[in-house]
């Protein structure tokens, strides 16, 4: 039989089984499934302070990762390890108080990097050549998102959509660091499409594994200016996209899509879908400036794309009292004067 690698589960889950030899199909040293072993356990005793006193002791300071009987070892004292503290936590309130927590920012970032490396068997497939293609998502994506998530209030009402969503990191991430309701992504390619099928399957199988908690998500495949997709863009208060490849006609149709979002709905964009400086004219009426507030959302420190110049980000949000505040101001005259006179240039 070919020779095995388990990791038992610190939530009682169904043990982890790897092949050896474990270079993943990546090759590069850095996807070698044994560093990943390491950096789980490492994980695991990071969220688990009881692993401390059952490893005799830290295990992780000698191991090679080039031999199987060191790799073989270092898994049969974690696994001993594991076992001792999870039959000392049966009959106690612990598992209940320890189990079903969301992952913390770490733990999730690797989580999603060993669900991409078990799920993505050939990254040459997907056009790699993306600005934030999904080989490279741990080193950019991940800490942008953080950002986000940080910069706009989220709560359990909130619906979130990522419009082109590829083998779905982001929606994973959402789903898995935020309250959201639900967590959407729509990802019209084949290829993308099919990994994030394997990538759904992997990563519910790792939350189980570390016993962490994630809200309801769907990877849907489709091009999400369908007819079939509107309501779910509809009823979306938070929608991603990272529209900066997009051309006019995509951008045209999205603006379109976007007028029939509810009031406090928010937009994250790499592209501004209105001038930042935008005001309502009586020219301009039909824009979807005249509903939305934009502004640029501070770029991520030491964030340079990679053509070096800092990354910017739009945050958008739906506001029709905006408009309706334009058309007071034409009925009541007197409230002209007070703007034109105004010196406090009240805000559009
Ligand atoms: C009717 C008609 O005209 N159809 C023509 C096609 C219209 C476009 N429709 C599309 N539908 C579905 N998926 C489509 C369509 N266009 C293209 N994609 C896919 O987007 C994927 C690329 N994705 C990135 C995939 C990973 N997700 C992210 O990086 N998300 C993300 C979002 C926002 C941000 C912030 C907040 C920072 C702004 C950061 C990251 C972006 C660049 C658009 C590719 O896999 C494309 O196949």
């Amino acid at each position: 039989m070919a020779l095995d690698l388990r990791l038992h589960s610190p939530a009682g889950a169904e043990p982890v089984v790897y092949t050896w030899p474990l270079t993943s199909g990546h090759g590069s040293d850095k996807h070698d499934g044994a560093l990943e072993i390491v950096e789980t356990i490492r994980w695991v005793c990071d969220d688990l302070p009881e692993m401390k006193a059952a490893l005799e002791y830290n295990i992780l300071c000698d191991y090679d990762t080039h031999s199987y009987e060191s790799m073989r070892a270092l898994c049969d004292r974690f696994n001993r390890a594991i076992d001792s503290v999870v039959a000392l936590e049966k009959g106690t309130s612990l598992p209940a108080q320890r189990l079903n927590k969301y992952p913390s920012r770490g733990l999730l970032k690797h989580i999603l990097q060993q669900t991409y490396n078990q799920a993505v068997a050939d990254p040459e497939k997907l056009n790699q050549y993306e600005p934030f293609s999904p080989e490279v998502y741990g080193e950019t994506s991940y800490e942008l998102v953080c950002q986000m998530i940080d910069q706009i209030e989220i709560s359990a009402d909130d619906v979130f959509v990522d419009l082109g969503s590829g083998v779905g990191q982001v929606v994973l991430q959402m789903a898995a660091a935020t309250p959201c309701r639900i967590c959407l992504g729509v990802e019209k390619a084949e290829v993308p499409s099919k990994y994030a099928e394997n990538m759904d399957l992997h990563f519910r199988m790792w939350m189980k594994w570390y016993g962490k908690k994630y809200g309801e998500y769907k990877l849907i495949k489709g091009d999400f200016l369908l007819d079939e997709h509107r309501e779910k863009i509809n009823a979306a208060t938070i929608v991603f996209v990272n529209n900066f490849a997009f051309g006019p006609h995509v951008d045209h149709q999205l603006k379109e899509r976007f007028a029939d979002l509810k009031d406090g709905a928010k937009i994250v964009s790499s592209k501004s879908f209105c001038p930042l400086n935008f005001r309502i004219t009586d020219r301009n009426l039909s824009d979807i400036g005249t509903i939305m507030h934009v502004s640029e959302m501070t770029p991520l420190k030491g964030s340079v794309s990679w053509t070096g110049k800092p990354v910017s980000y739009y945050l958008h949000i739906i506001d029709r009292t905006k408009l309706e505040r334009y058309f007071q101001r034409l009925k009541n005259p007197k409230l002209k004067v007070s703007k034109r006179g105004s010196h406090n240039g009240c805000e559009d």
